[in-house]
Formats: C-alpha cells, structure tokens, sequence
C-alpha cells in the first residue's frame, strides 16, 4: 500500500468497530490499588533485594489523565508495571490491584491495556505503515476486516502527524531515511492506540521530544482520556502547560505516595506543609525538587520526604483515595453488571498460521532489507567462491594428485558454509531478544511462533548462499560432471548450512551475549573441523573425542560429499606417483583410505537431518527457559 492510497482512500461510510483485544467492552475502567508493595528480589529469587514500592494506595478514573511525578528512582516506573501488571519475573508485586472493583490479572490487562515503554524497540528496516499493519495483524481480533484496518491505521497517524512519512523507514541509525526520536515516540503511541485500550499506561512519553511535540502528544492524550478512557503516565520534569493538562497527579518518594490529587490540591497541600510554591516557579519542578533525595544533603532530603508522605495519610486528599476506593467496591458489590470485565472470551485471537505468515513476512523483510547482511554477504560469497575454484582449476584430475584436490574443493565447499553461517547467527537472539520479549509479554506471540517463523525467515538465504557457492566453486574445481554429482552435492551443502545454522541459533539462545557465545563456540567448532576426515584418519581418534563421529555434521557432510565423487570411480592413474608410495586407483580405495564407508551416504543425510532437530529443539527449550527467567 503506498502513501497517496492511504491518504486518498475513500473514507468509510459506517462508523467503524475495530473488534480490537479491548473494545468489546466500551464501559469505562476504574483502576484502584491498596496495601501495594513491590519488591526486587535476588537472582536467587528467594531473598528481597530492594523494596521498590512500599505500601500505597491510589485510584484513576476513565477520562482522566494522571501522571505519576517524582524524582529520579522514586519509584515511578515500579509503580506503574506493578499496575500494569507487566513486571519482569524478578520482581514481586503483593497487593490489591482491582478495576472496577473486581480483582483483574495479567491476562486481563494484556487484552485492556496498552503500555508505552520509555525505550522504543522497533524492527528499523519496516516502515511505519508496515509497523502499524503488522502491529494490527498481530493484536486485532482475526474477524476484523483489511479495509477497517486501513482505516484505522490512517486516522492514526493523521491523530499523531505521522501520514507523510507513512512509508518512511523507521530506521535505526546508519541510515537517512529514518524516523526522529520524537517521530518514533509518537509511532510508538499510535502502536499503543491501535486496540483502543480501555487503559492505557505510558513510561514517559515525553522523554526526546521538543515542547511542541511533547505539548501535542499530551493533547492527544487527553484527548484520548476523554473518550472515557484510563490513562496514567510518568513524567518527567513537564513544562508548566503540559503539568496543567494533567487532571490528577500521582507524587511518588522513595516509593511511597507523597500526594495524589489534582495540582491545586498539590500546591494547597505542600503549602499547609511548609513548602509553599513560588509564583514564578512552575509548579511540577518544585514538587518535584520538594521530594527529590539531594545526594549531599540525603538524609536531610530523605526525611523531608518521609515527613510529606506521612502527612499526605492523614490528609483530606488521602481520605478521598479511600472514599473513591470504598464506592469502587460498593458498586461492584451492589452492580454485578460492572463486574463482567473478564470478555476475554469473545476477542478471537489471528489463527496460528496466519500468524506465523506474518512473522515470516517481518522476518524476510529484516533480512532483505538489512544491506549490511544480505548485499555484503551475497559478495563475499561470490568473490569466496571464485577465488576457491580458481585455486583448484586444471587440478582436479583422476590421478593420484587429484585425489588430494578432490578433497580439498570438498573441504572447502564444508567448512565455508558451515563456519561462516554459524558465526553469523550467533547475534541473532540476543540482537532480537528484547523486542522479542517486550512482544510475547504483551501477548502478541507465543515463543514457539516466534522461534519457527525465525527460523523459516532464515531458509531462503540458507539455500541461495549455498547453491550460489557450490555452483560457482564446483564449475571451476572441474569436479565431477554428472547431474547426480551436482545436484546431491548442492543438496548436501545446504543441509550442512542449515546444521551449522541450528548450531548457531542454539549457542546464540544459550548464551547471554555474542562474545561468551564465541568462547565456547570456538573450541566446539575446533573439534568439528580436526575430526572432518582430511587432517585425521578417523580410525586413530582418541577414544576421548571419537563420540564427535555420532554428532559431527561436518564429517558427515565430508563423508557423503566424497561418497559422491568416488563412488564408482575405477579408473584413477598412477602416472605421477613415485613407485615406493602407495597408488589408489579405485574410488573405494579412496573412501577407504579416509575411513569413510560407501553404505553411509543415506546414513549421512538422516544424521544430520536428526542433529538439525536437535539443535532447534534444545534452542527452543532454552529460550522457552529463558523467557521466563528474564
Ligand atoms: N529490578 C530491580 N532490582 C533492584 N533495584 C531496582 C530494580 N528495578 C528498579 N530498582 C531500583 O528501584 C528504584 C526505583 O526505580 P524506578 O525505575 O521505578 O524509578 P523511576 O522513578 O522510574 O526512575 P527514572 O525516572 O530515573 O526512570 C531505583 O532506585 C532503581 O534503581
């Protein structure tokens, strides 16, 4: 779809009704929470490292936009994934966090809320468009049709001015058509909007945008509040107009309420304790400044605070909290109505395969548009391959220099498509496992979706690349020319990239990072490479690594690769031997002297076909183990 069919679409008539994960239900959410406490815990998960929220109480209501203030590290953050209910699994929440008075977990929040995070993760070679449809695709109930989509997704990004660079690239940093800071917060938000959460939860939206900017997404968000919407956001140092949009204000110190209230009630309460705000002062900053811990005055600041958030219990302010609390479960009790809010059931999530479809489709457009990856790699592998035939050009004859030649073009065709890939692949995870994670935790895909579409995104390049190579370094090396040979050999190079792949993409999910990765990864694939046939006979192993035979792709590959080319072979010369050393003139002469047996071809080819399974179902049982870890 290009830009002047989104912008010149017809509108549509009717009234839409996007059957996104949330609006199935268009009563409002009344948010409340009591004796909330939220703790980090160790890495043992056992002890309390930090307590991060201590104890509060608060209440937000549909159609109104609240922020959370506080200084840096009081807690903002905390508070609002601990209600969001979207903390990460070092983190314990204990309390009371209902809506509408009935007490909601996190699948509930996953289908009603949104949730903004302060860091945007994008896929930087989708554009915007591709980013919102794929976005909608994967969070809007399946019966909803692609013209209500379109629709959708166009009035958005008029709401965010984001129309005229629809089919921009989101970019990441290296390249010139991309989206500024302030351009992805705001994609960023539509993304948010795009379900029309009934709550909606923003980790400083404002953070990397110009006053303007940060002025008309605030607009936007009360805007959005006045559908009867929730929203509650944390913010940063807001200007004196952005602090005025705000209709109640949530002030956190040192993870306790210091107020909660609207910004008048704020002042009048900071003044009744001493700290009465300035006419020329705007009023946020000194609120803030008023509860902040001085690091060289922190005990002096931290009781200061204290004192406020002590004051605010017992202040009239804190007495409403309660009140609205106690007529919140009032109602529920008295409205049994209010307390359907589980209609869940009825939002039908896209079936798996066209989930998976569009997965693929996000993974072969990283792929293909990442020039870097593909162009650069594509290159090397034809300069690769043509410099390799080129060395073994006229070499490659049936005599008993030749033999030796055969064998290194094999070695060659194995150990390049085999080492590369599998150094190539090992970024793969952790590069993604952020995105990754802040998608399944948000419900979008299960691990395996995600884990399968990875991988099929990766096959085509898994079957060019080695088709490119095998073709160009076996029509210069001159090996043998039958269709059979050629055709068995592509076949079995690329079973060897895709093994190779496997083993990547497990050591990737296996390990935090690239370079602890490597340091296993390297003695592994030294193994690999001593035991592939041409620098040992298989038969003088050392019983310590002779199990590599059973697992090792490599030899296997090498095995079936010079089954292919001497099978059969009866007519090798001994012209240019001297006559003290040994000549080979039967193929299975060769395959003999390397250790290979001719019977393993087929042998070779289930082998690893089974290590290929392996290598995914161990990568797939390690990020399954690692997604709920981290
Ligand atoms: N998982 C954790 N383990 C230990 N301490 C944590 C953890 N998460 C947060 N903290 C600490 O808890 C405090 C509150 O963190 P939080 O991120 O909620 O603050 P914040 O008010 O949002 O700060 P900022 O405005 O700088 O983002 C900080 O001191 C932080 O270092």
């Amino acid at each position: 779809m290009t830009n002047d069919q989104l912008i010149d679409m017809t509108v549509i008539k009717k009234p839409l009704i996007l059957k996104s994960s949330s609006s199935k239900d268009s009563s409002g959410a009344t948010l409340f929470w009591r004796n909330l406490s939220v703790y980090a815990m160790d890495r043992d998960r056992k002890t309390i490292n930090k307590q991060l929220i201590n104890n509060v109480r608060g209440v937000i209501k549909p159609g109104d936009l609240t922020a959370i203030l506080g200084g840096s590290g009081s807690g903002k953050t905390s508070l609002m994934t601990a209600l969001a209910l979207r903390t990460g699994p070092g983190i314990v929440v204990h309390g009371d966090i209902r809506v509408n008075g009935v007490p909601v977990g996190s699948s509930y929040m996953k289908y009603h809320s949104g949730f903004m995070h302060q860091e945007d993760m994008f896929i930087g070679t989708m554009t915007v468009l591709e980013h919102l449809w794929f976005m909608a695709r994967m969070k809007f109930d399946r019966r909803v049709r692609n013209r209500e989509i379109r629709g959708k997704i166009e009035s958005l990004l008029r709401d965010v001015g984001l129309i005229y660079r629809c089919n921009v690239r989101i970019g990441n940093n290296d390249d010139g058509k991309i989206l500024s800071g302030g351009e992805k917060k705001r994609l960023a938000f539509a993304t948010e909007l795009l379900t029309d959460p009934k709550i909606l939860f923003l980790d400083e939206p404002t953070t990397g945008q110009d006053a303007h900017s940060a002025s008309v997404l605030i607009s936007e968000l009360t805007s959005f509040a006045a559908k009867g919407r929730t929203v509650l956001c944390t913010i940063h140092q807001p200007s004196s107009a952005i602090f005025d949009c705000f209709r109640r204000i949530i002030l956190v110190a040192d993870g306790r309420i210091a107020f909660a209230g609207t910004s008048e009630q704020a002042i009048r309460f900071f003044a009744s304790q001493g700290y009465k705000c300035p006419q020329t002062y705007n009023p946020a900053d000194f609120l803030v400044a008023t509860l902040a811990i001085a690091p060289r005055d922190e005990d002096s600041s931290r009781r200061t605070a204290q004192r406020i958030c002590d004051a605010f219990l017992t202040s009239e302010a804190c007495k409403e909290v309660d009140v609205n609390i106690q007529l919140e479960l009032h109602i529920a009790k008295t409205y049994h109505w209010r307390n359907d809010i589980s209609c869940t059931n009825e939002f039908k999530q896209l079936q798996c395969w066209l989930k998976l479809f569009w997965m693929v489709h996000r993974g072969f457009m990283q792929v293909l548009r990442d020039p870097s990856l593909q162009l650069i790699r594509m290159f090397q592998k034809l300069c690769l391959a043509t410099m390799a035939g080129l060395c073994f050009v006229g070499a490659v004859n049936l005599d008993q220099l030749g033999i030796q030649a055969v064998q290194g073009v094999i070695f060659i065709l194995v150990s390049e498509n085999a080492f590369f890939p599998m150094y190539a692949t090992l970024s793969l995870i952790p590069q993604e496992l952020p995105l990754f994670l802040r998608e399944y935790r948000a419900g979008m895909y299960s691990i395996y979706l995600y884990y399968f579409a990875r991988i099929l995104s990766l096959i085509p390049g898994l079957i060019l690349e080695p088709i490119l190579f095998t073709t160009i370094v076996y029509w210069l090396s001159g090996l043998r020319a039958t269709t059979d040979a050629v055709v068995l050999t592509i076949m079995i190079i690329i079973v060897t990239m895709n093994v190779s792949t496997a083993c990547g993409c497990f050591f990737s999910v296996a390990f935090d990072s690239v370079p602890l990765a490597m340091a296993y990864l390297v003695p592994f694939d030294y193994i690999l490479m001593v035991s592939m046939g041409p620098f040992i006979k298989l038969s003088t192993l050392s019983i310590y690594v002779r199990w590599i035979r059973y697992i090792s792709w490599l030899l296997q590959s090498t095995e079936a690769l010079s089954i292919i080319q001497w099978r059969g072979v009866h007519n090798i010369s001994c012209e240019s031997v001297n006559e003290d050393l040994p000549c080979m003139t039967d193929g299975s002469v060769v395959l003999e002297y390397y250790d290979f047996d001719e019977n393993n071809f087929w042998m070779n080819i289930i082998s690893m076909s089974i290590i290929y399974i392996a290598f995914h179902i161990f990568g797939y049982v390690l990020l399954r183990r690692r997604c709920k870890s981290i």
